[in-house]
């Protein structure tokens, strides 16, 4: 089956002085896939998800967003397109309550201006209607609804990493880009997290890309990892292949990973 994938990016490079922080790195992920981006710290990951979703400008390379060159679109039009992404540094409003949160993550990202909200006020009213009844779904999704109108600083640290998925989802992208969804989460959590993307692919028939240190997170829901070194691509295949790959455990090891992953 061909189709064309939902993200391809072609040779991304991106210096910072005289690091090459991204060396010439492609990737793709296709529809309804989930493909890891790992690698040890320092390897280039949090660089590459900012080039992909256009926090930082590319110093080479092309980005294809369902078949088209979104290079040089900014971060804001990539989101309208269909790209989400969630943060490790969870990115809440932490005095607002959790729906206020997921409302104004969609305003943000849709950007409906106040031209349009005033001269098409009736459409303006039926989108925000759409989107309340939308988040409602959501927190409901995520067994969150009792906490809708709770400030998201009530919620414990598991509860604000749902939040901050919702957060995402609100606006139904084609691309959910998971920047280390199981940080401080406990083991019970952890698993729960695992089961509730695999959801979020199936039902929402949506594709992630996951930046991820946990390999347990990795084995059970990557169909694809590709592995950074140095700012280089030094492996990709599927998850069980990688991880005994002998230059991906010699990259990690060097990096102190023994320490540091669960494998
Ligand atoms: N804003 C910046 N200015 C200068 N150097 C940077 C900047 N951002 C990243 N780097 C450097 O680029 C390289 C890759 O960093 P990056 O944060 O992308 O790695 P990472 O794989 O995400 O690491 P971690 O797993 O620790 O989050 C590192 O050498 C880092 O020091």
């Amino acid at each position: 089956m061909t189709s064309v994938p939902v993200l391809e990016a072609k040779n991304l490079t991106r210096r910072f002085g005289g690091v090459v922080a991204v060396n010439d790195v492609s990737l793709r992920v296709g529809r309804s896939e989930i493909v890891g981006l790992i690698g040890p710290n320092g390897s280039g990951k949090s660089t590459m998800v900012n080039l992909i979703t256009g926090e930082l400008p590319a110093d080479g390379g092309r980005l294809i967003f369902d078949g088209a060159d979104i290079s040089s679109q900014p971060s804001y039009r990539r989101a309208r397109l269909g790209m989400a992404r969630s943060f490790q540094m969870l990115r809440l409003f932490l005095s607002l309550s959790v729906e206020e949160n997921l409302l104004l993550a969609h305003h943000i990202r849709m950007k409906s201006s106040m031209f349009d909200t005033i001269i098409a006020r009736r459409s303006a009213v039926e989108e925000e209607n759409s989107v309340r009844k939308r988040a409602r779904e959501l927190l409901a999704w995520f067994d969150l609804e009792e906490f809708a109108d709770n400030p998201v600083s009530a919620l414990s640290i598991g509860q604000q990493r749902m939040v901050e998925l919702a957060r995402g989802l609100i606006s139904e992208p084609k691309l959910f880009v998971l920047d280390e969804p199981a940080a401080g989460l406990s083991p019970p959590n952890v698993d729960r997290l695992i089961t509730l993307i695999h959801r979020m692919r199936d039902e929402f028939g949506m594709s992630i890309l996951l930046v991820e240190h946990d390999m347990r997170v990795v084995r059970d829901l990557c169909d694809h990892v590709v592995v950074l070194d140095s700012g280089v691509m030094i492996a990709k295949g599927i998850p069980e292949m990688v991880v005994k790959d002998p230059v991906v455990v010699e990259a990690y090891i060097g990096s102190g990973w023994k320490r540091r992953a669960k494998a």
